[in-house]
């Protein structure tokens, strides 16, 4: 039988890869919540439009694993904002890998939020949760800025991305933006005084090559 997104062989996709893009075998119950995360998506698929890949080696690669590969680049602790989470990503990942973390997932359309928020309640992650707003409504709003961790996947134009995302961080923080090859080449027309390093690598089933780029406030805080 073929292989199913959140089956025993979708799990051992994820765990192959994993070990290839981390260096690291998963915990168990991070392999279940990300099979729980992926099927979810599978099934609201049908009926909210989240994601066009549906693929199951897809899935796993192209959403699931390439979540996986922004955890290393975490905060040691405090509050990370994902902005335009879409169908949780990389938010879901983050928040399974690093329970002792604040993950704050956001996005402008609220049944993707609705979606999230099912995630969140049925992995029982105590610590996410998902806001419906527009990103930039977020400055007005108490108790969302001092963000040590702003990540974004697929989200919008780099320098875009940063003028809307330092407002919300903490002078020490960081912005994390994932990117397609083209990351490595974009501009920061009006944010001098940022201090930018790009990293790239492979996706591990031969998916293509990704970025993220990495931008604190230089000098660099300790
Ligand atoms: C291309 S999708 C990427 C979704 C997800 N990060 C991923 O990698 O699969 C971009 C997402 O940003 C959301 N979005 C666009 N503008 C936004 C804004 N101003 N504030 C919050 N979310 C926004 C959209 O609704 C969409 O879900």
């Amino acid at each position: 039988m073929a292989m199913q997104v959140g089956d025993d062989a979708w799990c051992d996709v994820v765990k192959t890869g994993a070990v290839k893009m981390l260096g690291a075998a998963l915990d168990e119950r991070v392999v279940k919540g990300l099979a729980f995360h992926a099927n979810s998506l599978m099934l609201w698929n049908g009926k909210v439009n989240l994601t066009s890949i549906t693929d199951p080696l897809q899935v796993a690669e192209k959403h699931v694993l390439d979540a996986l590969a922004v955890t290393p680049f975490l905060p040691k602790a405090g509050r990370v904002l994902d902005v335009g989470t879409g169908g949780g990503f990389p938010g879901i990942a983050m928040a399974l890998m690093r329970p002792d973390l604040d993950v704050v997932m956001v996005d402008s359309v609220h049944k993707k939020t609705v979606f999230v928020r099912e995630v969140i309640r049925g992995l029982r992650l105590e610590r996410a949760q998902a806001l419906h707003a527009r990103v930039e409504s977020l400055q007005k709003n108490d108790g969302c800025q001092g963000f040590s961790c702003i990540v974004s996947r697929a989200f919008t134009a780099l320098g875009r991305f940063v003028e809307m995302g330092l407002p919300l961080l903490h002078p020490s923080g960081t912005i994390l933006a994932m990117k397609g090859p083209e990351g490595t080449t974009e501009s920061l027309p009006s944010c001098e005084g940022l201090e930018k390093d790009v990293f790239c690598y492979d996706l591990p089933f031969g998916g293509g090559e990704r970025v993220i780029v990495r931008l604190r406030r230089s000098p660099y805080p300790v």
